[in-house]
């Protein structure tokens, strides 16, 4: 049995046993599908950009005789250096069968191997590793963690290139790879990437501004092993892009970190126009919830999340409202365009004896011991001393209530599940449990939207729906 003392990882691995909670299974509906997916349609490529070091952004190099220190920055003035590191390259071969071969039909670049250069950039430490996470990894993944492996550095002079190929995985545990384009001045140069019919083309020098007084920034790029992609020709400048192999880690989860100076660019999310060609005919199709009811949504995005919560008067979950961001913001303010009133809950799962019980609050639940009568299930405190919800209960959870005697302690609601709650976004709080001794317990909560509507016609409103 779950011992209520035990820490996140115990409770992950009791949780991932566990068969999906009834309670939580999604609603089936055409229309409700095609919402779903686009809400949480999943990515083949992250990229972005990120400040470069506040010292300023080098490589030293050395190989085939010559050796440099080179500083990048962001103007053409500095060609002559950037001439020298082309000049120290090798010329870069690719993979075929397992054979690296060269042809400058297919790979026309420089290359350094890695026991040849260094970059002052520790991607983990400015939080790049972990948008690369984020941004590739699916909610199922999310939390695993993932080391980058510094493959190589590239040199794109003018003319150069490379043709569509995948990257040859190294080692079973590498899933993708890592790009960063370096903000050296250049045009051209685009990075094309298909996956599934899909192609997204990522032109750094889009994003990377090559004005001499600008703030320098890093572009990058990650994306999976089975996806393709190419180099298009570079017109003029130096391209220099760093190549990192991306490897799952086979340790615990990890938490996530809060991403400072990082401006993810894609993926972007469903945006409120796609979210509302969805919703709404959904919301007007009258065999959709005929007498009306809830909708709940799991966040698509990670938040940082505090470690400490007051008593009663906790404001989470409204600070978390003004700081949705993408698909999440999208759907918020699509159903509020209705007239609609989206509200963000926490969602307690019990996960001790059968019952299983679902518990949404308005707030998050921090249990003292004033409140918690000895060996009253937490799911029951919940519902009494922080106005919690029983979602979607068992006919165990509606016997075990009728029986304890002391009147209705819960509001009850039916909730239709459109995207899936996740395991990530959420919060941890202790208290004192009792079992044979005193000892301290820890309460864990998923934050997800509800959404109540009326009928058809009358979506917005929503005043008996209890
Ligand atoms: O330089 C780039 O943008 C991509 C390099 C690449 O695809 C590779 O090294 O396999
Ligand atoms: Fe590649």
């Amino acid at each position: 049995m779950y011992d209520p003392s035990s820490d996140s990882e115990d409770y992950d691995q009791h949780q991932s046993q566990l068969p999906l909670n009834p309670g939580l299974g999604l609603a089936q509906h055409p229309r409700v599908q095609a919402l779903r997916s686009a809400l949480s349609e999943s990515a083949f490529v992250t990229c972005g950009t990120v400040d470069v070091p506040q010292d300023g952004l080098f490589i030293f190099y050395s190989n085939n005789g010559r050796a440099g220190r080179l500083v990048v920055v962001n103007s053409s003035r500095h060609s002559e250096a950037l001439d020298d590191l082309e000049k120290a390259c090798d010329p870069a071969t690719f993979g075929v069968d397992q054979r690296d071969v060269l042809d400058v039909s297919y790979r026309k670049s420089g290359k350094l191997d890695r026991d040849h250069f260094s970059l002052n950039v520790d991607i983990e430490s400015i939080g790049l590793l972990e948008a690369v996470r984020i941004g590739l990894l699916s909610s199922n993944d999310e939390k695993k963690p993932i080391r980058a492996e510094l493959y190589k550095l590239n040199v794109y002079g003018k003319d150069s290139f490379f043709k569509p190929h995948k990257d040859t995985p190294r080692g079973d545990t590498m899933f993708g790879s890592l790009v960063l384009v370096l903000p050296s001045a250049h045009e051209g140069g685009s990075l094309v990437l298909r996956h599934d019919n899909r192609e997204y083309a990522f032109d750094a020098t889009q994003h990377l501004s090559f004005l001499p007084h600008a703030t320098p920034r890093i572009a990058y790029v990650a994306f999976f092993s089975d996806v393709e992609h190419e180099v298009k020709p570079v017109a003029s400048g130096h391209r220099i892009t760093i190549t990192y192999n991306l490897h799952f880690v086979d340790e615990g989860h990890v938490e996530s970190r809060f991403l400072n100076g990082l401006d993810v660019i894609h993926p972007r999310g469903a945006t409120r126009p796609e979210v509302e060609a969805l919703l709404n005919p959904l919301l007007n199709d009258p065999s959709f919830l005929p007498e009306g009811g809830t909708l709940g949504f799991g966040l698509r995005h990670l938040y940082p999340l505090p470690t400490t919560f007051h008593p009663q008067v906790d404001d989470t979950l409204e600070v978390l409202k003004q700081r949705l961001k993408g698909a999440d913001e999208a759907l918020f303010r699509a159903c509020t365009a209705r007239c609609l009133v989206p509200v963000l809950y926490t969602i307690f799962e019990d996960t001790e004896g059968n019952s299983r019980a679902l518990v949404a609050c308005p707030r998050v639940a921090k249990i003292s011991t004033h409140d918690q009568d000895h060996d009253e299930e937490v799911w029951k405190i919940l519902c009494r001393h922080f106005d919690g919800l029983l979602i979607n209960p068992s006919q165990t959870i509606v016997d075990s209530l009728a029986s304890s005697g002391d009147g209705p302690i819960a509001s009850r609601r039916h909730v239709n599940w459109i995207t899936p709650l996740s395991q990530a976004n959420r919060v941890k709080t202790r208290f004192a449990a009792y079992g044979n001794e005193p000892m301290m317990g820890y309460l864990y909560q998923r934050i997800c939207m509800l959404v109540s509507v009326g009928p058809p016609g009358r979506r917005y409103e929503v005043g008996n729906l209890s």
